[in-house]
């Protein structure tokens, strides 16, 4: 099938290239010549795991191709997908600008059938004004409009994308679900479905998802934070909960708050969708309230271990992007917990494997940044985890204790074993979990 790609971001460039490799011929088409070029050049402008591989066999086999032409881009396309940015507005609803413009720009060129899919994360009722748009121009035997949400996760997309749980396809079309149906039967042959449903609930089916995913991850949250208090282990209720089939131990890990590009801006966008209708959606808005509250527990800790002054301290910080395996820091807890040490008077030395291009460009020279983990602890007086890249997990805590000004480890993410931590001489304060404090400390 020939395939059209619009916005060569995380989504569209992981659907234009897994499409490509399950033999399609897929042209991408984005607005940025620069990131175009680098395309062009065999560059990939993010990290993800196993995406090059894929990358470079479809570009060198001429399956994959990239444009800044949209006109040049969709000719002899059957579909299009839009991979385009949907980022909060003003009012914290999605801004659905770019994918409204865009479609204004279909409905001038699109001269046969095509099937315009809707992959962004977009409102329930987008899909009809998609359509409204489309067909203020074009007749309605020229084209149908799906949407088909994404699900794929960073740091794991090319799996997801190859075998996803599930394909969710939204549309009221005979002739567009047969498309689909063919364009996806690569990826479920394992037996996964697709779903094929109305187009408002496949929109808020990804909703629904997102929300859901980070409701647990705030419960998770408060569980640890109440454990702190009541002397619970939040790894044993974890394990313990989690063994219920009815609940499952995925995603449960607390940590220090829910980021990304898609969860805060997500759960904010459907609970002003809720408002917008005239519903309260009550949980929405708590689950808001308490990762906000998260982002500040580890500097927290930090801050009120110095006794609330962090001046002539340096804190090493060990993971910046918003979780392992990428290089993403959209909305990343690191710049809050940063944000807040440097405003106590702290000083910073920083390493994550991937992601310190991207936090250079936010902090500048305000804080500095290491060639590899240990580095950081030179001169450091304590470390704080913050993502839980592998390499972090299995340190060698001799060179710990000799290059720390103090045995003092804050953890994020639970990585660390307490009882090890004991053993080993250190302060270590977790999420969710007792205090290990030295004996002569205590
Ligand atoms: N990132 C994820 O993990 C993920 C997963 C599932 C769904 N989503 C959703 O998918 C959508 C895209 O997310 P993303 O993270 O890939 O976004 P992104 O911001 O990384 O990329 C969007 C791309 O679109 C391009 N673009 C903007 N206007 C354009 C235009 N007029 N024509 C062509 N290209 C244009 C931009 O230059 C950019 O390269 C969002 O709605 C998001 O919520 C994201
Ligand atoms: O038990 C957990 C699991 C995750 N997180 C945090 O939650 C955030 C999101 O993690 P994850 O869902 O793995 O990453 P994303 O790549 O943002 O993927 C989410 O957002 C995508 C964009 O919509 C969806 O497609 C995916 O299905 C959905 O999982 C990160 O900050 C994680 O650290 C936790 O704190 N505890």
């Amino acid at each position: 099938m020939n395939i059209a790609v619009i916005g060569t971001g995380y989504v569209g460039l992981v659907t234009g290239t897994c499409f490509a490799e399950t033999g399609n011929h897929v042209i991408c088409v984005d607005i940025d010549e620069k990131k175009v070029e680098r395309l062009k050049q065999g560059e990939i402008p993010i990290y993800e795991p196993g995406l090059d591989i894929l990358f470079d066999r479809n570009t060198r086999q001429g399956r994959l191709k990239f444009t800044t032409n949209l006109k040049e881009g969709i000719q002899g396309a059957e579909v299009i997908f839009l991979a385009l940015p949907t980022p909060p507005g003003e009012d914290g609803s999605a801004d659905l600008s770019y994918v409204m413009g865009v479609a204004a720009d279909l409905s001038e060129i699109i001269d046969a059938y095509t099937v315009v899919i809707d992959k962004s994360t977009v409102p329930v009722g987008t899909a009809e004004k998609v359509h409204a748009i489309l067909s203020d121009k074009l007749s309605e035997d020229l084209f149908d409009v799906v949407s088909n949400p994404e699900f794929l996760r960073e740091g794991v997309a090319v799996d997801d994308f190859m075998r996803p749980d599930r394909v969710v396809v939204g549309t009221s079309s005979e002739r567009a679900k047969e498309v689909m149906s063919r364009l996806y039967e690569p990826f479920v042959r394992q037996g996964n479905p697709v779903y094929f449903m109305d187009e408002r609930s496949a929109e808020m089916t990804k909703y629904a998802a997102n929300s859901y995913l980070a409701t647990r991850i705030s419960f998770m949250n408060e569980i640890a934070n109440l454990c702190e208090k009541v002397g619970a282990n939040v790894d044993m209720v974890r394990l313990g909960m989690g063994s219920d089939s009815r609940i499952g131990k995925r995603f449960l890990f607390p940590g220090v708050g829910y980021g990304g590009s898609c969860f805060p801006k997500d759960v904010q966008a459907l609970a002003k969708t809720a408002a917008e209708n005239g519903y309260d959606f009550r949980i929405l808005n708590s689950v808001m309230g308490v990762n906000d509250k998260q982002k500040h527990i580890l500097s927290k800790k930090i801050i009120d271990y110095y006794g609330g002054n962090l001046s002539g301290k340096t804190i090493a910080v060990w993971g910046l992007a918003f979780k392992p395996n990428t290089d993403d820091i959209r909305e990343a807890p690191a710049l809050t917990i940063i944000e807040e040490l440097l405003n106590a008077g702290a000083s910073i030395k920083a390493f994550d494997p991937e992601a310190m291009e991207n936090v250079k460009q936010v902090f500048g020279d305000r804080i500095q940044f290491a060639e590899e983990q240990y580095e950081t602890l030179i001169g450091a007086d304590s470390l704080a985890v913050i993502t839980e890249w592998p390499v972090f997990r299995a340190p060698s805590y001799k060179v710990l204790r000799e290059l720390l000004g103090e045995p003092v480890i804050f953890d994020g993410r639970n990585i660390y074993d307490p009882k090890v931590m004991e053993t080993e001489g250190f302060y270590y304060d977790s999420i969710g979990r007792n205090k290990v404090v030295q004996k002569a400390e205590a």
